[in-house]
């Protein structure tokens, strides 16, 4: 009988271990066929471009070519059109239906303004914001355009009169806007648009802002649904379809609601050259947040214009309050504040005496300040959609501007306990998370990828800094703290305790809570910044999820084992997670290709992120005095140092490894490189050092400038921290020597 016993319990461990690789599989097959169909349509979209597409709709011996152009120019002041401008109104004056993706800023407008004048009828333009029908009312009539909204404060006479130049061949009105609300709503003016369709005077639909018809877009509005009617009522009008932001999903989502499935579709680069991206890790407490913005902003933007978005409206005000107090001409702007006040604030941004507005994100749609400098996010987006959108308000005049995140991991889960009950809000946060957490990747890349665009890395022309600064990105397998981290989790659903993040840290790390904290499981010698890292990681790979409760006040996320934490629990799952590598090269002196005069300088390096402190520096110059001494490695055997105490030189051994981080645990696949010598011109720019007393600029950027700076040292032999000069360092070379 124990031999049957045996064998059952085998079989039965066998046939969990293959249902667990069966999962592994089936969660794999979905992932990869999700990139299969993103894949697809990216080459689709990109053969289609190639085709008769584009060169088709981009003639100009149309019939309506010559008015156009002449209106162009004679109405709207346009001397040249932008990319996929004349073909998306080629499309529509063909009467046929057509979307433009083009970036905030890109010119879309101008798509269906300049086609309604040369149409006869109206133009009916679906807009989700009154006061961007306002605004765009307040542009059309400085061109002498007759333009007019339909609203909830419409007057009975203005009603009246709109629906008389609806059906009245000689009026003038050309464009009317309307918002979705008022179309699902009013029967009345429903049948009204019947009239003017049968009369012959439908002639266009715009809907702006289209992505809002999918539910898997970030601004689904339910009333955009409604629109799917308007097809079937009206097959005779072309429908033009604009959006700043829409994923390959979104796209095809919305092509079904509108019913138009073969639709034409333009796509303009979502890149915006002139932007520089940039992730910086915020720092925990406010007021340190509030002195690198300061710092930031006295530096690289003094006197120019900006936006810093906010999280909330209270953080809006605080953000304000401490920018003032820093002398920086600051406003804000959010939702509560007086509809009086917002405009006045948002005038004086506009005259530039007031330098940068910090509002949420209802300081949103229709800003069209050209000379915007920097978009800085004092906490993170809720989706990249937003966040694309929101930072594409910088540079619309095409010239260089920033657009500068600050990320910390437990402002994740303030916006995922605000979005979780969407149907797309967590993976919305998370796609954020996961642009920010990355140390490595072409910004760009990382853009394209996420709106499905095909995407040359060599494009980015070092405007993001993971291009500028030629960070290097290692994985390293930490599988053990990832199953550390669920056995914490385990322990706390088993004594009925829930933890949130800070707690789990905590517990993890030793502190707080004893009843959280697991007997026998040692504090890892890791960072906290590392650990949030790692949690991170977990989170995006399904390892742990968030689990929400509602209480009286708000809503806290907790933390619990995800669909996969078996997975790694029996190790079929490994847990990667990329660290920065310490061999960073910094860039040479002509590496930087900012163009702003500000940049030039004022850029600063990632060394005050976290993972990327440094702590080491090259030794070696051809040109200094100790150039026979000196190898060309970092590693090299005549690495010299002078200590303080001796005022000798002596040999020093450079640490490579993070001080804090010997409980990483290496696996196979991971293995990091042991500290081999290697010869190499990066191994002879690199330097990780922080230099005390200096902060961290862009004199990184031109090493010979590191010369005279006073920095930490750690001996590899005896871990003592000594202070060194650096001296004689050339363009690209460095020594270093004892600071007395
Ligand atoms: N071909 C062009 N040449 C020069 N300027 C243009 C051209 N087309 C549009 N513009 C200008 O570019 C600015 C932005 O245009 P528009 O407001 O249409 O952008 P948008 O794509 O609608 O942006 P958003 O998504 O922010 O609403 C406007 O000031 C507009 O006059």
């Amino acid at each position: 009988m124990d031999v049957y016993r045996k064998e059952l319990a085998e079989t039965k461990k066998e046939l969990d271990s293959i249902s667990v690789e069966i999962d592994s599989l089936l969660q794999r097959q979905a992932s990869l066929q999700q990139r299969k169909t993103e894949l697809d349509s990216i080459l689709r979209q990109s053969s289609s471009k190639s085709d008769d597409n584009d060169k088709k709709w981009d003639k100009q011996d149309f019939v309506w070519s010559n008015n156009l152009l002449e209106k162009m120019g004679s109405v709207f002041n346009i001397q040249t059109l932008r990319p996929m401008q004349l073909q998306t109104m080629n499309v529509t004056m063909s009467s046929k239906d057509c979307m433009l993706i083009m970036p905030t800023g890109g010119g879309k407008s101008l798509c269906f303004q300049l086609p309604a004048l040369l149409s006869k009828g109206i133009t009916l333009v679906v807009s989700p914001l009154v006061s961007l029908m306002e605004d765009q009312i307040m542009v059309l009539e400085k061109y002498g355009i007759d333009a007019t909204k339909l609203d909830a404060s419409a007057s009975k006479e203005k009603v009246k009169a709109v629906q008389e130049a609806m059906l009245d061949k000689n009026a003038s009105l050309k464009l009317l806007y309307v918002t979705p609300e008022k179309l699902a709503k009013s029967k009345r003016f429903m049948a009204k648009l019947e009239k003017m369709y049968q009369a012959g005077r439908f002639s266009r639909l715009v809907i702006d802002e289209v992505h809002c018809c999918s539910q898997w877009g970030h601004d689904f509005r339910p009333d955009y649904k409604f629109l799917g009617i308007m097809k079937r009522q009206f097959p005779e009008v072309p429908i033009l379809g604009l959006t700043a932001t829409a994923t390959t999903k979104v796209l095809e989502d919305v092509k079904k609601i509108l019913n138009i499935p073969n639709c034409h579709l333009f796509k303009a680069s979502f890149n915006r050259p002139n932007l520089f991206y940039e992730v910086k890790v915020k720092p925990s407490a406010f007021k340190e947040t509030i002195s690198e913005m300061v710092e930031l902003i006295d530096k690289r933007f003094r006197n120019k214009s900006g936006i810093v978005y906010c999280f909330t409206q209270k953080e809006s005000e605080e953000v304000t309050k401490e920018l003032r107090q820093h002398g920086i001409k600051a406003g804000c702007y959010h939702a509560n504040i007086p509809t009086k006040q917002k405009s006045q604030i948002h005038e004086m941004w506009l005259a530039d005496k007031i330098l940068v507005i910090v509002a949420t994100v209802a300081f949103g749609m229709g800003i069209d300040k050209p000379n915007v400098r920097f978009v800085i996010h004092h906490s993170i987006s809720k989706s990249m959609e937003n966040l694309y959108q929101e930072s594409g308000r910088a540079g619309r005049d095409d010239q260089r501007s920033d657009c500068i995140v600050y990320y910390r991991f437990a402002d994740v889960f303030k916006q995922s306990t605000m979005v979780f009950t969407e149907q797309t809000g967590l993976d919305n946060v998370y796609g954020v998370m996961s642009y920010c957490l990355d140390i490595s990747k072409c910004r760009r890349a990382s853009i394209a990828r996420h709106f499905g665009e095909l995407w040359d890395k060599s494009q980015c022309n070092k405007m993001c800094d993971h291009c500028n600064k030629d960070t290097e990105g290692e994985k390293r397998d930490v599988t053990k703290l990832g199953k550390n981290v669920l056995t914490i989790i385990d322990q706390a659903s088993a004594t009925d305790q829930r933890i949130t993040a800070l707690k789990l840290l905590d517990a993890w790390e030793g502190k707080g809570a004893g009843s959280l904290k697991v007997r026998g499981l040692d504090p890892p010698k890791v960072s906290r910044d590392k650990l949030e890292r790692i949690i991170g990681h977990m989170l995006l790979q399904g390892f742990i999820r968030e689990d929400f409760h509602f209480t009286p006040y708000n809503t806290i996320s907790y933390l619990v084992a995800g669909a996969k934490a078996n997975f790694l629990k029996s190790e079929s799952a490994k847990l990667a997670v990329e660290f920065l590598n310490k061999r960073r090269s910094l860039p040479t002196q002509n590496s930087n290709t900012h163009t702003s005069p500000s940049s030039q300088s004022d850029h600063k390096p990632l060394a005050k992120q976290s993972d990327t402190k440094l702590k080491l520096v090259v030794i070696n110059s051809e040109n200094s005095k100790f150039s026979n001494f000196t190898g060309t490695s970092i590693q090299g055997e005549n690495d010299l140092t002078k200590t303080k105490k001796s005022g000798k030189f002596k040999r020093k051994k450079p640490v490579i490894d993070d001080s804090d981080s010997d409980d990483l645990d290496f696996g196979e696949e991971f293995k990091r490189k042991p500290a081999v010598k290697k010869k190499s011109s990066r191994d002879t720019r690199y330097s990780e050092y922080e230099p005390i007393g200096t902060s961290h600029n862009n004199d990184y950027l031109n090493s010979e400038s590191l010369n005279g700076n006073l920095c930490k040292h750690q001996d590899a032999e005896s871990g003592n921290d000594s202070d060194v000069i650096i001296e004689n360092v050339g363009k690209s070379k460095a020594i270093m020597i004892d600071s007395e």
